[in-house]
């Protein structure tokens, strides 16, 4: 038998999580369709499940909980496109305490300074008696949320992104505490997040600047991604096509940096032709001050995501 996944508070990542899950059941349904003896991750990721996952460690049911009827309405949709397991998805508006009752393990994915009033709801504690918390919360620390939840709740940290939502995410997931169910869990969490993209365990210590990196930075390389489509158009490029080969070519620098481990400043002087057009665009750049630009805009990001767990200034 599979578990029970509660996915609370459904916006924009839990979608994404959600739907990477879905779209990775899918595909290795029909993988075990063709070759039912094997399985393995389908996405290189930075840790793996070991070994054929075991039934306990594979959702099999889904219950999505929203704060409104329309985002409800909205989900629906989403979720009905994607296949029967998507269908299968429970949407529950106003009902967090059944969901919870009724989940194994609850994804917490609401806005960070929710959490309280969600956690606080009455009858809702009872229900997380035991079970497996994983918080993608900006901010919110593990001694913050466990101190919300029972002591029975093993409360974990995730830093995902959105990404996930195509199976390319980044996720970085707290060190997990010593506990009877530490390899259940552990196999829970990797057959979620590294069936989505990459997973890497670090300490908690850390998740701030991943809160920053790799939890803002799609949004980071989108700005790099524009501007370099708008420079294409200003030369008189469509825009679409524009678009187009900016974006293939941040996947394929990126993808290079991390099939081969080569460090980007090799990749970059292999481009550099000596007296050559790509010099003189670096040169551009760095006149912009790009480096220390994107640099200390991680740095911010880092030193607001500390800050978007604690109550809010008066
Ligand atoms: N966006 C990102 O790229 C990333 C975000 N995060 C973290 O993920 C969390 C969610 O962010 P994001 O997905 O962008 O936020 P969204 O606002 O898109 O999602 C929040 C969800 O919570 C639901 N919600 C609100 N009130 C309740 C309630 N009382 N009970 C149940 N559900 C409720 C909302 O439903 P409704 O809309 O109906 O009110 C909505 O579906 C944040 O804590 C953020 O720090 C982490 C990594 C990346
Ligand atoms: O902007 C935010 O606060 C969230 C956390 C990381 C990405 N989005």
């Amino acid at each position: 038998m599979g578990y029970t996944l509660c996915v609370l508070g459904c916006g924009t990542m839990g979608v994404a999580v959600l739907s990477g899950v879905l779209t990775s059941l899918d595909a290795r349904a029909n993988q075990q369709l063709f070759a039912p003896a094997k399985w393995e991750s389908h996405t290189p990721g930075t840790v793996t499940p070991s070994g054929a996952p075991t039934d306990a460690s594979i959702p099999e049911r889904f219950i999505a909980c929203v704060g409104r009827e329309e985002s409800a309405k909205r989900l629906k949709g989403v979720f009905l496109s994607q296949g029967s397991l998507g269908s299968s998805v429970e949407i529950l508006v106003g009902r967090n305490v059944k969901a919870v009752q009724e989940a194994d393990v609850i994804l917490l994915c609401c806005k960070p300074q929710l959490a309280h009033t969600i956690l606080d709801e009455p009858g809702l504690k009872e229900a997380l008696d035991g079970k497996l918390l994983i918080s993608i919360l900006a901010g919110m620390t593990i001694s913050q949320l466990t101190a919300m939840v029972p002591s029975t709740t093993k409360v974990i940290r995730a830093m995902p992104n959105t990404p996930c939502k195509i199976r390319e995410g980044m996720t970085v997931v707290s060190t997990l505490p010593q506990s009877s169910s530490l390899e259940l869990d552990r196999s829970i969490i990797l057959n979620i997040f590294s069936t989505i993209g990459r997973c890497r365990f670090l300490d908690e210590k850390h998740f701030d600047a991943c809160t920053a990196l790799s939890g803002s930075g799609p949004a980071f390389a989108c700005i790099f991604l524009e501007a370099m489509a708008d420079g294409g158009v200003m030369m008189g490029l469509p825009r679409a096509e524009a678009l187009e080969l900016a974006a293939q070519t941040l996947q394929g620098a990126a993808r290079m940096t991390l099939q081969s481990g080569t460090h980007p400043a090799q990749l970059k002087d292999a481009v550099t032709t000596p007296g050559g057009c790509t010099i003189a665009g670096l040169l551009a750049l760095e006149d912009g001050r790009v480096r220390s630009t994107i640099a200390r805009a991680i740095q911010i990001a880092t030193e607001r995501a500390s800050e978007l767990g604690q109550p809010a200034k008066k």
